[in-house]
């Protein structure tokens, strides 16, 4: 009968859910020693375990398909049978597995322990990224000193890195073919499970490029007046490194040189916190009593023994923020090399999201121990962070004495927020057009270099500070492009975000359209039941249904929609529009306008 086969069906899940859920507590628990400790026994101790699942996820993927479960009537059966039948990179024979793991390794290690050579001073060579090299692009306004990090970090994380890079290339696409993926972007485009992912991705673009194109015009216009004519021209690309960032992904930290109204008081987060003594301690507990607030999952004990919140002295890791499922008892972790800045207050919240993800989900089957669209995951965390830097909520934490901006400060507050959330999503969206168009073979080896530049000009408007050749090789000095890490994830999420926010806003009253004093972007959810009860409902269901049904429950939106975040900025792009007509600023920067294929 229908129930004996369902029974066997659920028994059949069950066993294969316990034994994938061991595989990855294996694999996760060595590539968090490997992550925590850079040494090469780490390294190939993690490859070694990694290997092994791989053959034991090929063997479960086969008696899924020979199940043909995957035709079930049950769609909770149907589902996990579809998932568990995908096996990634898995497919590939042990040696190309092997090689394709090492070459990501290799590209992680060296950016995690490139180092350079301090600026017209002599001293060691041993800066690192985090925190020297980065406290230089975002504080330094030497457009020399800001030359000599740029070129310095390309050099040493990007260009020796071009054969394993290549590596990673045939090795990812012949893992593709095997799949019967047309390619390995099509293989990450497939975790969005929506055929019109890419039309509607360059949709979203479209609608937030004028408010780009304006927040890009009115920044060159500043930058030009403060570093001059020489250095920035009046309407071609803005040189990237005077932006605050390696990579130009966000501009706050240049916030400075162009605030709208600049003898207006402003919020600074940063010696607020100094001058409080803040620890990186704090920082953590500052976000775990905002989930608690809303009546959602506190950080388990093990989480405080078993993360590294701080860079070690004596052994490297990898920097790079991450939050880490253990996938057993509740054994969630964050490893970052934590201090105590605005830029962290941010990423120290944009992990716990994760962390919180992880909890909500974690009674699920294995299988579901996921989110349904990867954006999902990644905006979590950002939601809690845009209303812990809310004026208001900073005043209730004592971390600003404004609790209400007048209207030039809220301009002020908007125009930082927009050089985060806006600015990023052309560089997104270029992260990983700029990666399809190599996994689709679009463009030929020798002009890859040029290739980036060119799309990070044509989408951002942005260009290195010296000429870059086919010689050079810049994308890995970019940390995801080393590790494998899809990036459009990002760029969902700064959109989902806004949806979240205006959702979550609205169940704690934050939030009325139309009523100025219910704004969105002053709107605090801490404290509220109503609201953390309707994000635990949304994150508890992990994978197990159709992100639109999971987004369409919690928002009652079925699709990826900028509305939310453009109601957001709205106060912001009236005033740059007039503000930029006063000044006679001019707006574009390639000779053609921007047409989206
Ligand atoms: C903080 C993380 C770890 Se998931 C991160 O990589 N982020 C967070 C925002 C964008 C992206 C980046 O740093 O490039
Ligand atoms: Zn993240």
């Amino acid at each position: 009968s229908s129930n004996s086969l369902k029974s066997d069906a659920r028994t059949f899940f069950e066993h294969e859910n316990e034994l994938l859920r061991q595989r990855r507590r294996n694999e996760f628990l060595t590539s968090y020693e490997y992550n925590t400790n850079v040494t090469e026994d780490n390294r190939k101790a993690m490859i070694a375990v990694a290997t092994s699942n791989a053959a034991a996820n090929k063997e479960m993927t086969r008696n899924v398909i020979a199940s043909g479960y995957v035709d079930s009537s049950d769609e909770d059966i149907k589902r996990q049978a579809t998932i568990l039948g995908d096996l990634g990179i898995d497919v590939l024979p042990e040696s190309d597995y092997k090689e394709l793991l090492n070459a990501v390794s290799l590209m992680q290690s060296n950016y995690a322990t490139a180092t350079v050579c301090p600026y017209n001073k002599e001293g060691k060579c041993t800066l690192q990224l985090e925190p020297h090299i980065q406290e230089r692009l975002s504080d330094s306004r030497d457009p020399k000193e800001l030359k000599h990090y740029w070129r310095q970090w390309y050099d040493k994380a990007g260009t020796p890195m071009r054969e394993n890079f290549k590596k990673y290339i045939e090795m990812t696409r012949k893992s593709a073919r095997l799949n019967g993926y047309s390619s390995y972007a099509d293989y990450w485009i497939h975790f969005y499970e929506d055929s019109e992912f890419e039309a509607n991705l360059d949709k979203v673009y479209k609608a937030i490029l004028p408010l780009y194109r304006e927040i890009h015009g009115y920044v060159r216009y500043r930058l030009r007046s403060y570093y001059g004519d020489e250095i920035v021209p009046e309407n071609g690309n803005i040189p990237m490194h005077l932006l605050g960032n390696m990579w130009a992904q966000q501009w706050d930290n240049a916030l400075p040189l162009f605030t709208p109204y600049p003898e207006k008081p402003f919020i600074d987060v940063t010696s607020e916190m100094l001058r409080q003594n803040f620890t990186v301690r704090k920082l953590f507990e500052l976000g775990d009593e905002f989930f608690k607030s809303l009546g959602m999952r506190a950080l388990p004990k093990s989480f405080w023994d078993l993360s590294v919140l701080t860079r070690p002295a004596d052994r490297e890791i990898i920097c790079h923020a991450s939050a880490w499922d253990l996938y057993q008892d509740s054994d969630v972790r964050i490893k970052m090399c934590t201090d105590v800045n605005t830029h962290y207050l941010y990423v120290v919240h944009h992990e716990l999201g994760h962390i919180q993800y992880y909890l909500q989900y974690e009674k699920q089957p294995t299988v579901f121990r996921a989110a349904p669209n990867p954006g999902f995951h990644e905006a979590v965390g950002d939601v809690i962070a845009l209303s812990v830097a809310t004026p208001k909520h900073l005043k209730s934490i004592g971390l600003s004495d404004v609790g209400k901006l007048d209207d030039e400060s809220r301009i002020n507050e908007l125009f930082k927020n927009a050089l985060k959330k806006i600015v990023f999503l052309p560089f997104a969206y270029t992260m990983d057009k700029y990666r399809y168009a190599i996994f689709r073979g679009e463009v030929e080896e020798s002009k890859w270099n040029c290739a980036f530049w060119q799309m990070r000009s044509e989408f951002s408007g942005v260009e290195p500070p010296i000429q870059r050749t086919d010689a050079d090789f810049d994308p890995p000095a970019k940390y995801h492009i080393d590790a494998d890490v899809e990036y459009l994830r990002y760029f969902a999420a700064h959109i989902f975000q806004f949806q979240f926010l205006r959702a979550l806003c609205t169940k704690a009253g934050q939030y009325v359209k139309g009523d100025p004093e219910k704004s969105l972007d002053n709107c605090d959810i801490y404290n509220s039941k109503e609201a953390g009860e309707a994000f635990s409902k949304f994150l508890s269901l992990g994978a197990s249904v159709h992100w639109k049904k999971a987004l369409n429950e919690f928002t009652g939106e079925t699709e990826m929609d900028p509305s939310a975040l453009m109601e957001y900025f709205e106060p912001l792009t009236k005033w740059l529009q007039a503000e930029n007509q006063r000044l006679k600023v001019p707006i574009g920067w390639g000779d053609t306008d921007i047409q989206i294929s």
